[in-house]
């Protein structure tokens, strides 16, 4: 069954052109000119009910507009959408009970009330029944383990609290297609994991929709089976996350923060290891996993000395994207 399928969509933005300098400012306000900007260009797209798609580009490639388009919040310029079975900006509040969307930078929570409030509110905006709204909440408050978030104001909790409260709301309705914008800016490495394990047990009970955006590749690698990317409003890419995994994510960086006194020359030698840079006690290490697993990095490591802290990284977004550019010159997807 289709989620969601796009056939030419476009969006251009009205701007008001200006020349540069003061004269240029005074002008473009008293005799403005206008020009048309181009945000989204000829997306055609279908998702599969069930699938967890990552929509991914560069800062300004379109990825807002789009999802802006697909919850019915911007009408395109041209082009069609449905999403499941609705045209979202002509039936966006039929649309708006079947579908859940989470801004990572924004709330959708009440920041003064605590999320227990937040939560009744949501289930009277939706009409839920209340029995089936309180053993849905009853059951995400424990798979989110939120029990000591319950009732403390929004304003009071921390990044990852706040977002697993977020990601628990957008579910209290049980929406078909989840639109997930940023889910895990700014969080540290164990809440993003929770984070991504609950939207994964999500996705397999329930067998909601994922469309997801994120500047992380382990959003993407971990959560995604496809990829989607777009670049100057347009799909550049459409493919499994399991080739980029296996062609671009195959590095990894390793960043160890050594003890005073330990020197760098202690590091055991180990194929597809190799010392990316040093600064101070902190040592970044690429490891090229075509060669090496990062388990037999890091076994040789702990095995020949101390560290104080380690951290592994996937490759940045805008690397991952370079090296799609590059692809697309070179390889057919
Ligand atoms: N309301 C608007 N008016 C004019 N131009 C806009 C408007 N909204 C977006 N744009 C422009 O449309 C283009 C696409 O923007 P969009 O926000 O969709 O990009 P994005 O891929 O989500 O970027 P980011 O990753 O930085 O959030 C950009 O050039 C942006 O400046």
């Amino acid at each position: 069954m289709i989620a969601l399928q796009t056939r030419d969509l476009c969006k251009n933005f009205i701007v008001k052109r200006k020349s540069a300098g003061l004269s240029g400012s005074f002008k473009s306000l008293l005799r403005p000119e206008w020009e048309e900007k181009l945000a989204v260009r000829d997306i055609n797209l279908t998702v599969e009910a069930g699938e967890m798609v990552a929509f991914l580009g560069p800062n300004g490639a379109g990825k807002s507009t789009t999802i802006k388009m697909l919850t019915g919040i911007l009408h395109p310029t041209s082009g069609e959408a449905k999403v499941l079975g609705y045209t979202p900006w002509l039936e966006r509040t039929k649309l708006a009970y079947k579908i859940g969307a989470v801004f990572g930078q924004k709330s959708q929570l009440w920041y003064h009330l605590p999320p227990i409030d937040s939560f009744d509110l949501i289930s009277r905006i939706y009409e839920l029944k209340r029995n089936d709204y309180l053993t849905r909440r009853e059951d995400l408050i424990e798979r989110f383990e939120l029990g000591p978030y319950l009732h403390t104001p929004v304003r009071k909790l921390s990044l990852g609290e706040r977002m697993r409260c977020e990601i628990a709301a957008s579910f209290l309705h049980r929406p078909r297609l989840l639109f997930l914008d940023e889910p895990t800016i700014g969080l540290d490495v164990v809440v993003k994991q929770r984070i991504r394990e609950l939207i994964r047990e999500l996705n397999r009970n329930d067998g909601t929709t994922v469309f997801l955006t994120s500047h992380d590749a382990g959003d993407m690698e971990e959560l995604c089976n496809r990829a989607v990317v777009i670049h100057h409003g347009g799909i550049l890419l459409d493919t499994p996350v399991e080739r980029l995994r296996r062609e671009v994510m195959n590095r990894k960086t390793l960043t160890l923060t050594l003890p005073e006194g330990n020197a760098v020359f202690d590091l055991p030698q180990v194929a597809g290891m190799e010392i990316a840079s040093v600064e101070g006690r902190r040592v970044k290490l690429t490891v090229d996993l075509k060669t090496t697993g990062i388990e037999t990095v890091l076994s040789a490591l702990i095995g020949r000395l101390r560290f104080d802290d380690v951290t592994v990284e996937d490759p940045p977004m805008e690397e991952i994207i370079k090296y799609i550019y590059g692809m697309q010159r070179g390889i057919a997807p």
